[in-house]
């Protein structure tokens, strides 16, 4: 039976961090994940996840300028002494929670600069969560949503991941980006198995609950456990109203 992971960016983040984790442990989530935590003390996310007994899978490192549309500068060349303080900060930050990964976010950028720039503060970010046990992840994201963003397809982001080549550098699968970039869900799942560090899902295209569009979700649950993929799957959508509301999809998964 599939194990269903709750977005905090997207789910109940209508109520301060902590009381969303108290919602998704009311609402039966094996575990939850978050965005960008770092206006909440770790030590009240901290005490959440201790009383509920979820974990925390994840967090995002920090965009950066938002008022100029900065989506992540991990590979924004001239950029990596801002794009190293966030890795840091994510890393603290996960560790003062018990977070396993971190998603260090590329940014909007293009050609071979942004490449070498990506790498170098990927070999970074590998190098200092290795104590730590914590892993790196990288997302593909589509380019109807964020285009221009660094990573757009599963195809660059295996060859990302062979170049730095640390074992704890992964893929970050969205369902819902890689079938509006590639489709072939189910191959790709099989094939990307080897590298991927965690799966997030949403209806598509409208990037509601994960029960109606173009995505049948149970046959990916079933896919997923039939190649030994266990893990918390990544409830990453938006939902139409209260997230309260939007929960038949996990009660009959
Ligand atoms: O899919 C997404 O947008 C997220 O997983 C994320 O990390 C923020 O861009
Ligand atoms: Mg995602």
């Amino acid at each position: 039976m599939a194990r269903f992971s709750a977005n905090l960016g997207f789910l109940w983040h209508d109520v301060p961090l902590p009381d969303a984790i108290r919602a998704a442990a009311a609402a039966g989530f094996d575990a939850v994940e978050c965005h960008w935590p770092y206006d909440v003390p770790a030590k009240d996310v901290a005490a959440a996840l201790a009383e509920t007994g979820l974990s925390m899978l994840g967090l995002n490192t920090r965009r950066g300028d938002l008022d100029a549309g900065e989506n992540g500068v991990a590979a924004l060349p001239n950029r990596e002494h801002d794009a190293r303080a966030f890795i840091d900060e994510a890393i603290t930050y996960a560790v003062a929670i018990k977070a396993a990964n971190i998603h260090v976010m590329a940014g909007f950028a293009t050609g071979q600069a942004a490449h070498d720039c990506f790498i170098a503060n990927l070999n970074y970010a590998c190098t200092a969560a290795a104590p730590h046990d914590i892993t790196i992840l990288i997302e593909p994201l589509n380019h109807y949503d964020a285009p221009g963003y660094f990573l757009d397809s599963t195809t660059q982001a295996a060859s990302i991941i062979a170049e730095v080549g640390a074992p704890n550098l992964k893929l970050m699968f969205d369902c819902y980006h890689i079938q509006r970039l590639e489709g072939n869900l189910t191959t790709k799942l099989s094939d990307l198995l080897p590298i991927i560090g965690h799966i997030q899902f949403a209806a598509v295209p409208d990037r509601g609950a994960p029960d109606h569009g173009e995505i049948h979700y149970p046959h990916i649950y079933a896919h997923l456990a039939s190649i030994g993929y266990t893990a918390p799957l990544g409830a990453e959508y938006k939902p139409d109203g209260a997230t309260d509301t939007s929960l038949a999809w996990l009660h009959n998964a």
